[in-house]
């Protein structure tokens, strides 16, 4: 039996959608109630907030997850990448008021020392300094964009995909930093004493990833 730790919001439509157009027994998913955990044939699955399931997976708790790289990358869990869905499409990026554009364009010198208000504070630190600037975290668990008007922050790093919410709180994009979309890991435990069951379920859910991207 493999276990798959499946993230609750926005992404476990995408999900579901992937699992049942790959063939895999899934349909309890489409009504998961108040369940937080489903057996389906020889499939077991785990819901979880985003944000836990690559704990889950890096602790064995489940043999897979699908997760976003902007919470994977914050995780900082040891995982295997088996598949890129192409859902959830979006890039992690730092924004800010118009105003601090000037300082993003020239040396890393005028970027040392920013407040960056953000749900992701090791990503920040993390690809801040790759380039060489140090900085300082604001840690939020949400309603980010506020917190340059607020005055607890110079900028932020979140994540953007339409950008109407930069738009609304007067923030634009001042660099992007990495991709975003919703991927299919596992533990580096399971990928060797499970390999076949992981590939075949790989397999299944890219097909179905490659028939949503065919017109
Ligand atoms: N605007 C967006 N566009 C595309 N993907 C997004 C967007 N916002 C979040 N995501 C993806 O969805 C994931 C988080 O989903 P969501 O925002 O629903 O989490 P949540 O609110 O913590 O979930 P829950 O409802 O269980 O509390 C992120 O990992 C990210 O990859
Ligand atoms: O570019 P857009 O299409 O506007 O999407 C980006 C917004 O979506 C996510 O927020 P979410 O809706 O999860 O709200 P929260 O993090 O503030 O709770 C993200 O943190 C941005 O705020």
């Amino acid at each position: 039996m493999l276990t798959l730790a499946l993230p609750t919001g926005r992404s476990l439509e995408a999900c579901t959608a992937l699992l049942l157009e790959g063939g895999l027994p899934a349909e309890p998913l489409l009504r998961p109630g108040r369940n937080l955990e489903f057996r389906c044939g020889d499939f077991r699955y785990l819901l979880a907030k985003p944000t836990d399931v690559p704990t889950l997976v890096h602790y064995g708790a489940a043999d897979l997850g699908f997760g976003g790289t902007d919470v994977i990358v914050e995780s900082g869990a040891e995982l295997l990448e088996l598949l890129d869905t192409g859902e959830g499409r979006c890039r992690m990026a730092v924004a800010g008021p118009p105003a601090l554009a000037e300082r993003f364009c020239g040396h890393e010198s005028e970027r040392m020392g920013l407040r960056v208000a953000t749900k992701y504070p090791r990503t920040a630190e993390r690809e801040f300094a790759l380039r060489g600037i140090q900085v300082r975290t604001v840690p939020l668990h949400g309603s980010v964009e506020i917190a340059p008007a607020l005055g607890i922050a110079d900028c932020i790093l979140d994540i953007v995909q339409t950008g109407t919410t930069l738009k609304a709180n007067g923030l634009v994009v001042l660099e992007e930093f990495f991709p975003v979309s919703l991927r299919l890991v596992s533990s580096l435990a399971a990928s060797q004493l499970a390999w076949e069951a992981l590939e075949d379920v790989t397999e299944r859910i890219a097909r179905a990833c490659e028939r949503r991207r065919r017109p």
